[in-house]
């Protein structure tokens, strides 16, 4: 069998050297010629995979390592009886450090206690709820936007319009859909984001046309008061520099670049190859996965929680460093940038998850114990 990857997937010999002879290449290269004998194809977000890539090739499996699936025309892969997988869930937990890191950067920069604010998370699905549910355990208001949820399910959930009134913060977790009853392209345009709370938070780590970026940027010329943290963009790798300066914090998609998420990733979808191509999988990730890099993290018992909060998250993950490198990427000619944008993703430094995190505690804690396990570290 011929196995075409994206090169920026990890692990690739480890699963798929049984499979057949790996091609790797740099998943914006992946093309109709590429492709047209192989019969695995492994790809990332980066990599439209529909019918003009694949009419005539001997594909009959595509793997997605990613959680997203915008990339790929679906209807396309059933209508052809090409099987294909993503990786739900995966990098979820990367998102939600992701996300934790952010409000703590916009919490010291604004002054304000993360514990008086009202969070609103719009997708509650293998991110979102896992953001609710740690943000819940410590203890914070959240409101819940989730239709299709909601409307098979019932159920805890609000409207949009009751976020965009009462959250002083939004977080979004829904997938780039173009058409359809739950449409989310634009979800946020010009009119929604006016109504923004004075003062409100807004989180993208979704995909960036979940929000139409040229209305935000028109928006934060205007109100100082918004504070933004983009981690996606329209048109990627291309980026509106000027909305990037506007934001308070600005990733090239890496919210989910956990070194976790992405074994993770090529993990799931060698188990769907396996089941796929009825081969039997002879390996399993957790004799891949490394140990966490930091195994202890000490707290004294006396330490002011919101510290401690900090101090723990940031032992795992602070996106002020990744701001900074991009930042210094925007600085060259549009050709310059968009390579950049690549190359930050391509050689992101490994990072952890808080969920691999053991913290002991000096003494008896009650309320750093419960923040600690709220956050999904271990307490020992
Ligand atoms: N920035 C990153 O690195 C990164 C990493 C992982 C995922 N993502 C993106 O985040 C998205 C969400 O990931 P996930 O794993 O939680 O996906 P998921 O499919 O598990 O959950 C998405 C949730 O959004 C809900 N939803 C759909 N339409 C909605 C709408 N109009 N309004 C509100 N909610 C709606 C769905 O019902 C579902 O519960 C992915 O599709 C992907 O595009 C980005
Ligand atoms: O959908 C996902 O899983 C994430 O957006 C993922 O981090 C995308 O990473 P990429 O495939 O672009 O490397």
């Amino acid at each position: 069998m011929r196995i075409v990857a994206d090169e920026n997937i990890p692990l690739l010999d480890e699963f798929f050297a049984g499979f057949g002879e790996i091609q790797r290449l740099p998943g914006r290269a992946i093309d109709r010629a590429a492709v047209a004998d192989a019969q695995i194809l492994l790809v990332r977000s980066v990599t439209r995979v529909d019918k003009t890539l694949l009419e005539g090739s001997a594909v009959r499996f595509v793997g997605t390592c990613t959680i997203g699936t915008d990339h790929l025309e679906l209807d396309y892969l059933q209508q052809a009886g090409i099987g294909w997988a993503n990786a739900p869930g995966c990098n979820a937990r990367g998102v939600v450090d992701y996300v934790l890191g952010s409000l703590l950067v916009l919490a010291e920069l604004q002054g304000v206690s993360l514990s008086t604010r009202t969070y609103g998370v719009i997708g509650a699905g293998q991110v979102g709820a896992r953001l609710v549910e740690v943000l819940r355990g410590l203890g914070w208001r959240v409101l819940v936007c989730d239709p299709p949820r909601q409307a098979e399910e019932g159920g805890d959930f609000v409207s949009l319009e009751q976020v965009m009134t009462e959250c002083d913060v939004l977080s979004l977790h829904a997938p780039l859909e173009r058409e359809g009853e739950h449409a989310t392209h634009h979800l946020f345009d010009a009119a929604r984001l006016a109504q923004l709370k004075p003062g409100c938070w807004l989180i993208n780590a979704s995909r960036g046309a979940v929000l139409d970026n040229a209305a935000l940027r028109d928006l934060l010329t205007r109100r100082a008061d918004l504070q933004v943290v983009l981690d996606v963009w329209e048109g990627e790798p291309q980026v509106d520099i000027e909305l990037a300066k506007l934001c308070r914090i600005a990733t090239p998609h890496i919210a989910g670049y956990s070194l976790d998420g992405k074994l993770r990733g090529t993990a799931q979808v060698y188990q769907a190859a396996c089941q796929r191509l009825s081969v039997t999988p002879t390996l399993s990730l957790d004799e891949l996965m490394p140990a966490p890099w930091l195994s202890e993290l000490s707290l004294d018992a006396s330490a002011d929680p919101a510290w401690a909060l900090a101090m723990v998250c940031r032992a795992v993950y602070d996106p002020r460093r990744d701001d900074a490198d991009f930042r210094r990427s925007l600085l060259g000619s549009v050709v310059e940038r968009r390579a950049h944008f690549d190359l930050l993703r391509k050689h992101y430094p490994a990072r952890r998850e808080i969920d691999g995190l053991s913290v002991r505690l000096s003494g008896e804690a009650p309320e750093l114990a419960h923040m600690v396990r709220a956050l999904g570290a271990t307490l020992v």
